[in-house]
């Protein structure tokens, strides 16, 4: 077995599909493991290998996607000095792993959850000898199937994780505020939520060419509309709501890798 996924939730599950589509590893090369009713679930309709704790000893590398706290009780039943690890636990550092699971063949990573639709920004970093084993360079392959992939120093994980990781949900509060700031004001809630969507969308593909302040100029016609609207963001501190939500995330991050 190439890879067992333990953990086939939102993020395993997405980067199942992600290296399937790409056909970066057939079906057959890949096993699962998760509760049985999720793990039977998944397996059927990815044509993943259901796993049980006793195969995991037998495949080449293991990728984590189960949350930070279930790291102690699991670690001791599928550490295996001969298997690779690649983990996306949030917070969780590589010196961490590497001492729950007993070798240095480790890889940190941080995807977010657009690796659904193949437009993750994922962050990696391990040690050497993750490098040496070729574990780095099969994470950075298997997330390529999922998006873009950055080689990340490990200090700057947590912020990465606060920033890029956590961002979906920050964006997705933005997008139902904005729906509801619409709905307040007469529109329909089912075009709002359309509207804010696809405002957002647009927007992202304009900010990959124009710098974020010179957007915002030139839609903030003088005495016009969005200026106004402007101005009551900017009187609730809408800037430092949202830096200091990356750094209240980026804290939770040093929280969560705190190990005993
Ligand atoms: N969601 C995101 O946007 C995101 C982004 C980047 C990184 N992450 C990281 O990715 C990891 C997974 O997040 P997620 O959102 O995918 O979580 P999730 O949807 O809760 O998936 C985790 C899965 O692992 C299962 N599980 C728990 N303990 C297990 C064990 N010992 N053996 C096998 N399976 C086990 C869980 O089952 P039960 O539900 O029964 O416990 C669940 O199905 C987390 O560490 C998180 O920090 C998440
Ligand atoms: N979701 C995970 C969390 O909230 C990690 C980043 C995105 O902890």
């Amino acid at each position: 077995m190439k890879l067992a996924i333990v953990g086939v939730g939102k993020m395993g599950k997405s980067i199942l599909e992600g290296l399937l589509r790409a056909e970066m590893l057939e079906p057959s090369e890949i096993g699962i493991l998760d509760t049985p009713e999720r793990t039977q679930a998944v397996a059927q309709e990815t044509g993943a290998r259901p796993l049980y704790l006793e195969d995991l000893r037998r495949c080449e590398r293991i990728l984590l996607s189960v949350q930070p706290k279930d790291l102690a009780a699991l670690a001791p039943q599928i550490a295996h000095p001969n298997v690779g690890y690649i983990s996306i636990m949030a917070g969780v550092s590589t010196a961490v792993l590497s001492r729950r699971l007993g070798t240095r063949r480790v890889v940190r990573c941080m995807p977010n959850l657009a690796a659904t639709i193949g437009k993750s920004s994922t962050a990696i970093t391990g040690p050497r000898e993750a490098e040496e084993a070729g574990d780095l360079q099969f994470a950075r392959a298997l997330f390529a199937t999922v998006g873009d992939v950055y080689d990340l120093p490990e200090q700057l994980f947590d912020a990465f994780t606060g920033m890029s990781a956590s961002a979906p949900a920050y964006v997705a509060v933005v997008a139902e505020a904005l729906a509801d700031g619409g709905v307040k004001q007469g529109i329909p809630r089912a075009q709002a939520l359309r509207l804010a969507a696809d405002v957002l969308i647009a927007t992202g593909e304009l900010l990959r060419r124009k710098h974020p302040a010179v957007l915002k100029d030139e839609v903030s016609s003088p005495g016009g509309t969005t200026i106004h609207g402007l101005a009551a963001l900017e009187a609730r501190g809408v800037r430092a709501a949202l830096m200091e939500a990356v750094e209240a995330a980026t804290l939770r991050g040093h929280e969560l890798g705190k190990d005993e």
